[in-house]
């Protein structure tokens, strides 16, 4: 149960507290923020309404933290690493409890995620203790009309206080995944759940006390991204945001200062099927890239560029595969769950009613409760519909009937959205070929989109984003380079 037992610290009366300088801590803001169960509409949680001084307290007590945790030796920083993922996997099913009725994940999904957490912290310390133990050794005589009387000792030094800013739908897993690299490469971090699903991170936070991190090392602010995030994102003492969320990352890049981004944000993932696909792996693919967690995937297929001649068969393959989702609630474990909010599925009925409206075909008829909806294909979407290039962030899919793969391809690339797409032939030539021409993150060949394994490489174009994950990219990304050169007297040749 959230804020019991070994997490009762968290919690004052029945407001959850943010997190400083290692202890949980009420605002002096006497003001609260409401967390609304997706699926009843029923308020759910509490949390702080921080002020703005709080979060110069918590930056305060990351800057001096941080100063010493850049002085703890890397086997150290990787074994603090390792007890946290063994703890959090420890206390899977309280977190997942939390993603359940927080952000209506499936419990299934959401046990995944936690456990997805602990071993992408277990793979960080295993790959920060080696790449940041090697750095660069230069000598200064490739470069024409120099002597070997110059070495450069090029090395990974921590770029200071990293804000973490996750969103709703992956709040632990996206936390941790910039939590996990800004710690092994000795940075301290400032982090801002997103309000729904700020209980289960708290949660995740609390994993953090447990393993006994340095105070301040680790400080969690609460409240509203709309109220705190300008404050927050051009703070003078971040040094570095690491952001996934919507548009509100284009806004965020363009206010901050002279720092390092990290910027995923939103997707409109094509999955161009040619004629000579496996049409049921296809489909399988699409059922499942398009729907699960209703949608709600930033790697989500979102829309769907099927060769006309192959077009009628993929739809009845699709269609006999939505049949079978279950819909109801997280609890029970079904496929399609409530969406995260009312506005949400507001905006996802508006697509729809906007894409019926200009002549598209739904092959489900529009169902929806609450912010429960039902599964949707939307067959013979034409560029005009809104959701030819909207993300949904939903259980709704568009099918574009195509004349030419380049018509698929130049769909793909019209969007402002690039983070990842894929593509279904058994060519593997012409597989290679398109996936060069889609201009995104990442093609799949012959599979959904999708961000793990979490060692992959992980990034957006255009307006999905700045920089790259994955975990490797992301200990590199949180560092900067340091270099000493050593001037010798003379040049001096090493003889063989
Ligand atoms: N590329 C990727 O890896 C991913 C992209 N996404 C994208 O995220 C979107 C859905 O997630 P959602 O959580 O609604 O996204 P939002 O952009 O609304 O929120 C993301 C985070 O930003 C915070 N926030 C809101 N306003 C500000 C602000 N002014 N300054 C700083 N922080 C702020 C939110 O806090 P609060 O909740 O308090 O408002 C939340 O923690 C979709 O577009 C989806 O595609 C999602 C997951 C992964
Ligand atoms: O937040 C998201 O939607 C993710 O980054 C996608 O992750 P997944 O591909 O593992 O679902």
């Amino acid at each position: 149960m959230a804020g019991q037992g070994v997490f009762k610290d968290l919690l004052d009366g029945d407001v959850f507290k943010y997190y400083v300088d290692g202890a949980w801590t009420p605002t002096t803001s006497g003001k609260s923020v409401g967390i609304v169960n997706p699926s009843t509409l029923k308020p759910l949680f509490k949390i702080s309404a921080c002020t703005q001084d709080e979060v110069n307290k918590c930056v305060d007590s990351c800057k001096a933290a941080q100063k010493l945790w850049a002085k703890v030796p890397l086997w150290k920083r990787a074994e603090h690493l390792h007890k946290l993922a063994a703890i959090m996997k420890d206390q899977k099913i309280t977190i997942a409890d939390c993603l359940v009725k927080e952000v209506a994940k499936c419990m299934k999904d959401a046990m995944v995620e936690v456990v997805r957490s602990g071993d992408l912290i277990d793979y960080t310390a295993e790959e920060g203790i080696r790449i940041l133990s090697e750095g660069k050794f230069l000598t200064s005589d490739p470069f024409p009309g120099n002597e070997r009387n110059k070495y450069c000792l090029a090395s990974k030094i921590p770029l200071g206080v990293v804000l973490a800013i996750p969103p709703f739908n992956y709040p632990v897993n996206l936390a941790v995944s910039k939590i996990g690299p800004a710690l092994i490469a000795g940075n301290s971090v400032l982090l801002k759940p997103p309000t729904q699903g700020a209980v289960a991170t708290l949660h995740m936070v609390h994993c953090i006390h447990m393993a006994g991190f340095p105070k301040g090392l680790v400080n969690a602010i609460t409240g509203k991204g709309s109220e705190i995030g300008d404050y927050t994102t051009t703070h003078p003492g971040i040094n570095c945001i690491s952001f996934t969320g919507g548009d509100t990352g284009i806004a965020i890049s363009k206010k901050a200062g002279m720092i390092p981004l990290q910027m995923e944000l939103g997707g409109k993932d094509t999955c161009l099927v040619l004629e000579d696909a496996d049409l049921e792996l296809a489909a399988t693919h699409v059922v499942k890239g398009g729907y699960s967690y209703s949608g709600q995937r930033c790697t989500a297929v979102k829309v769907v560029c099927v060769m006309e001649s192959v077009a009628d068969e993929l739809v009845k393959k699709i269609n006999e595969k939505i049949k079978k989702l279950t819909v109801g609630m997280p609890e029970k474990d079904c496929d399609i769950t409530p969406v995260i909010s009312e506005t949400s599925a507001n905006f996802i009925q508006g697509l729809v009613e906007d894409a019926k409206e200009k002549g598209a075909k739904l092959h489900q008829e529009w169902k929806r409760e609450g912010n429960l909806i039902w599964p949707v294909l939307i067959d013979k979407v034409l560029p005009d519909m809104r959701i030819a290039w909207e993300e949904p962030f939903g259980p709704v899919l568009p099918i574009m009937r195509i004349k030419s793969v380049e018509e698929g391809i130049h769909h793909c690339n019209a969007n402002n959205f690039a983070l990842q797409g894929c593509v279904f032939t058994k060519n593997i030539d012409k597989a290679i070929m398109i996936s060069d021409a889609m201009e995104s993150g990442t093609i799949q060949i012959n599979a959904a989109p999708a961000r793990g394994p979490d060692h992959f490489p992980f990034q957006g174009l255009r307006d999905s984003g700045i920089g790259s994950q994955g975990i490797i990219n992301s200990i590199n990304m949180m560092c900067k380079t340091k270099s000493i050169v050593i001037n010798l007297p003379g040049p001096s040749y090493s003889m063989g």
